[in-house]
C-alpha cells in the first residue's frame, strides 16, 4: 500500500475543499473557483480534484448509504474520516481509477484525518471493492436493458429513491433511465456565442486563440469546449462575447422564437443569461428584440441590468426589479411574447448543480408549484392577442411542468390560452428542461 508520500495532490486538495464546504456549508462549485490550493494543481490534477469533490456531492446519500452499509450498525465516523471516504468509494465506485489505486489512496486520505481510522477504512474500502463495485454493474445492466428497479436507477445515479420514483413516473422508463445515467456525469462544457456581436464562427475563432479548443455544438451558436479551464482566464465570458451555458438552455431560448423587432417580457430573469439567449437567437433571425426583463431580487437584476452593457444590449433590455406574481411595474402593458423563466427545483440540472439532489425536500415542491402557477398567471395578462406565453422549468418534476400546464389551462386566465407545445429537453449528456408554449386566443 502506497504511504503517505504517495498520496496524490488532487485528492488531498479534493478533501481540503469538501472539510472546507462541510464547516461553511458553501456550494462546492464556488469553494472550487475561490480555494486557493486549486489553483497550485496542474490542470490535469485541477480536473480530478473537480470531479471528486462535485461527484461526492452530488451522490452524498448514495454514498453514505455504502458506506454505512460496511460498518458496524449504529457505528459513528468523524465528520473528516466521512468527508474522506465518501471522496474514496466515490472514486472506486463512478470513476475509471484501479480500484485497487483508489482504494489504497483513500486509506492514505483517512491517514492524513484521522491516522487511527486507516485501518477502518481499509476495511470498508476492500470491501466496496469487492462487492459494490459489482453490485453497481450489475445495476448498469439493468438500466442498459430496461429491465431495472428505482434502486438501480438510485445507485447508478446517486440519487435518492424518490427522485428515481418521481423521474420514473415523470420521463417515462427509457427517459428516467438516460437521467440516471447522466447524472453524475461531468456537465458539458459547453457556451453560446453572443449573436447580437458574434457570428458563430467569430466566436469559435476567439476561443481557438484563447486556447479553448472550441469546436461547432448541436444547436446553432452553441459551441463546445475541449478546453473548459481556459475559459475563465480568456476573459470572453466576462466581455459576454460568449455565455457558459447549458444545450437546454439554449434549446428553450431557441424554442420561445423571439422575432427581431417584437416585444419580449422575460419573468425570472435572474443574472439575464436567458435575455442574451433570446436577443442573440432575434439577431441570428436579423435583429434584435426589445425585452422588458422581470427579477424579484433587486441584486441580480442590477447584476443582468450591468452585464447587459457589456454584452451590447443595453438599448434593447430593459431589467425590472418586480414581483413577477404581480407585476405591478407593468400596468397594462402587452408583448408579443411573454416568457417565464420559473423558480424551480433544479431537478433537470444535476450534473451543474450537485448539491441538489441531497438537499432538496421532496416537500417543498408543493410551494415552488404555487409561485410557478402565480407567475405563469400575472405573465398570461400580458401577452396580446394571438401573442404567445412560454413557461419553462429546468426540473424533471411533473408537478413543476405537466401539472402545472394542466392547472394552468383549467383557470380562468388559462381559458384565454390554447395549448401550442411541450417539450422536453433530451440533448444526450446535457441538462433535461421543460418548455411549453401558449397562444392567447
Ligand atoms: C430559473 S431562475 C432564472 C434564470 C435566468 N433567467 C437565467 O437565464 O440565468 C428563476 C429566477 O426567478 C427569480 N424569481 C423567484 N421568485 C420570483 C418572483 N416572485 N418574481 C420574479 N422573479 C422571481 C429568481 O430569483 C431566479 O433568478
Amino acid at each position: 500500500m502506497a504511504g503517505q508520500a504517495g498520496l496524490a495532490p488532487a485528492r488531498r486538495v479534493a478533501l481540503g475543499v469538501t472539510s472546507e464546504r462541510r464547516r461553511r456549508d458553501a456550494r462546492a462549485r464556488d469553494l472550487l473557483r475561490a480555494y486557493a490550493a486549486m489553483g497550485a494543481l496542474d490542470e490535469r490534477d485541477r480536473a480530478l480534484a473537480s470531479r471528486l469533490v462535485l461527484g461526492s456531492v452530488a451522490a452524498e446519500g448514495e454514498l453514505d448509504r455504502v458506506i454505512d452499509s460496511h460498518l458496524r450498525r449504529g457505528a459513528k465516523l468523524e465528520p473528516r474520516v466521512r468527508d474522506a471516504l465518501r471522496l474514496a468509494v466515490f472514486e472506486v465506485l463512478y470513476l475509471d481509477t484501479p480500484d485497487s489505486v483508489a482504494a489504497s489512496q483513500g486509506v492514505e486520505l483517512v491517514r492524513t484525518v484521522a491516522p487511527r481510522a486507516a485501518g477502518l477504512a481499509n476495511a470498508v474500502l476492500r470491501r466496496v471493492a469487492g462487492e459494490d463495485v459489482a453490485r453497481l454493474a450489475a445495476s448498469r445492466e439493468a438500466l442498459a436493458c430496461g429491465r431495472f428497479s428505482v434502486y438501480d436507477m438510485a445507485h447508478v445515479g446517486g440519487l435518492p429513491i424518490w427522485l428515481c420514483e418521481a423521474a420514473l413516473g415523470a420521463l417515462g422508463r427509457e427517459g428516467a433511465a438516460s437521467y440516471a445515467e447522466d447524472a453524475l456525469a461531468p456537465a458539458l462544457p459547453t457556451v453560446a456565442a453572443n449573436r447580437c456581436r458574434h457570428s458563430e464562427a467569430e466566436a469559435v475563432s476567439l476561443l481557438r486563440e484563447a486556447g479553448c479548443d472550441p469546436a461547432a455544438g448541436v444547436l446553432p451558436g452553441s459551441i463546445l469546449l475541449g478546453r473548459m479551464a481556459r475559459l475563465a482566464p480568456s476573459g470572453l465570458v466576462d466581455a459576454v462575447d460568449v455565455l457558459p451555458c447549458d444545450y437546454a438552455a439554449q434549446e428553450v431560448a431557441l424554442l420561445a422564437r423571439p422575432r427581431p423587432g417584437s416585444r419580449v417580457l422575460e419573468v425570472g430573469q435572474g443574472r439575464g443569461t436567458k435575455t442574451v439567449l433570446l436577443e442573440s437567437v432575434a439577431c441570428a433571425a436579423g435583429g434584435p428584440c426589445e425585452v422588458t426583463a422581470v427579477e424579484v431580487d433587486a441584486a441580480k437584476s442590477a447584476a443582468a441590468a450591468r452585464r447587459m452593457e457589456k454584452a451590447g444590449l443595453a438599448e434593447h433590455v430593459r431589467c425590472v426589479a418586480d414581483d413577477g406574481r404581480t407585476l405591478d411595474a407593468l400596468g397594462d402593458d402587452l408583448f408579443d411574447l411573454a416568457f417565464v423563466d420559473a423558480p424551480c427545483t433544479g431537478t433537470g440540472t444535476l450534473s451543474r448543480h450537485p448539491e441538489i439532489a441531497w438537499s432538496l425536500a421532496e416537500s417543498s415542491v408543493a410551494g415552488l408549484s404555487r409561485l410557478q402557477l402565480e407567475m405563469l398567471t400575472a405573465a398570461s395578462a400580458h401577452a396580446r392577442r394571438g401573442g404567445r406565453l412560454v413557461y419553462s422549468t429546468c426540473s424533471i418534476l411533473a408537478e413543476e411542468d405537466e401539472r402545472l400546464v394542466e392547472a394552468f389551462l383549467s383557470s380562468p386566465s388559462g381559458a384565454r390560452y390554447e395549448l401550442v407545445g411541450t417539450h422536453r429537453t433530451a440533448i444526450p449528456g446535457a441538462d433535461r428542461h421543460f418548455c411549453v408554449t401558449f397562444r392567447r386566443r
